[in-house]
């Protein structure tokens, strides 16, 4: 067994996690919270999407929010597109990548982007030609690749099949996603091993939720398999509205505190992302889900 060295954490926090969110968080409290990330050691940070605002009102103030950021060399700033309109709004914001993303069940992907898995594949293809020829690197989601909300059975060979063809496409991540949080790490396992068996290692992401309390776990499972591109979420934000009773991401927290006892380099100081997911917890009333920021709270006050 051999754990990477360094670990890519992908930040979804100001996107994943407050496009679930009740209230809608004003754009400046959003800025704010991207660039304490980004002081803390961020490095790849999902800013917004350039999505429906009729389906997902919480993201409407993306162009906003990428407009007032105060963007730092080295730090990828990212957006999530459903289809050209979104590329447009994309570009027009000089995001750094954007994010493409469908899914390996046929229910979830309707319900989410209102289309077929095979329509939203299509649907993308000219995304990834125009991002291709702009030179603006991509990544692609796959969601509900351990179980679906819908009670469909998800294959690993389905979610193989659905990741290949996106890595086909271009995408220079795949990132494997438990949008319900309902994998266990043997699970997990097999799933990596299934889409390894089609893609190479190094561009398997992961993005694990923790709704049944088992991303930690999953995640040392992918690192065990030697994948080092980790996606989470600050104070744990997050689920998806389209998935019924999906919770919160992993917390960066949670993933950080690990990595460090692990000896495995993030780049991301623990203290003052801990105090970042206080920062965003007591503007949204309520504590961090993580538990790391809840035990160190005393220590960095
Ligand atoms: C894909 C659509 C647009 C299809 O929605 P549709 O209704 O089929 O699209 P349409 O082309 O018929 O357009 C309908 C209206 O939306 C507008 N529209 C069309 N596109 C855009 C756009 N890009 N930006 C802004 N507006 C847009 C368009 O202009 C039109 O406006 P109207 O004429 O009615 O005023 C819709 O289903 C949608 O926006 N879905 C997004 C849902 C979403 O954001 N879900 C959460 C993100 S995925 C996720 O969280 C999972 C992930 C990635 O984190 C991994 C995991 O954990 O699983």
């Amino acid at each position: 067994m051999t754990y990477p060295r360094k670990a890519r954490i992908f930040e979804v926090g100001a996107r994943d996690g407050l496009q679930n969110e009740k209230q809608i968080v004003p754009a400046d409290i959003k800025v704010e919270l991207i660039e304490r990330l980004v002081d803390a050691g961020v490095s790849a940070i999902e800013t917004g999407s350039y999505v429906s605002p009729k389906w997902v009102p919480q993201m409407a103030d993306t162009a906003d929010v990428m407009s007032k950021l105060t963007r730092r060399d080295g730090v990828t700033y990212a957006v999530l597109t459903p289809n050209m309109k979104g590329y447009e709004g994309a570009l027009a914001s000089n995001a750094d990548e954007i994010e493409i993303f469908s899914a390996a069940s046929e229910i979830f992907n309707q319900k989410n982007i209102n289309c077929s898995i095979a329509e939203s594949l299509e649907r993308f293809a000219p995304v990834t030609e125009a991002a291709t020829s702009q030179n603006i690197p991509y990544r692609a989601s796959v969601s509900c690749a351990l179980g679906s909300p819908f009670g469909e059975e998800i294959t690993p060979q389905a979610v193989a099949d659905v990741s290949k063809k996106l890595y086909d496409m271009g995408a220079y991540e795949i990132s494997i996603a438990d949008t319900i949080g309902v994998g266990t790490p043997i699970k997990t396992k097999k799933v990596l091993e299934a889409v390894a068996e089609v893609i190479p290692l190094d561009v398997i992401g992961v993005h694990f939720h923790d709704t049944y309390g088992q991303a930690l776990a999953n995640y040392h499972a992918a690192l065990e398999m030697g994948i080092s591109r980790l996606d989470s979420s600050v104070a744990g934000l997050g689920g998806c509205p389209y998935a019924p009773g999906a919770t919160g991401n992993v917390a960066t927290e949670d993933v950080v505190y690990m990595l460090d006892g692990m000896g495995i380099e993030s780049g991301i100081d623990l203290p003052s992302l801990v105090k970042t997911a206080w920062f965003i917890s007591d503007y949204l009333g309520r504590p961090p889900v993580s538990s790391v920021a809840r035990a160190m709270k005393g220590k960095i006050h």
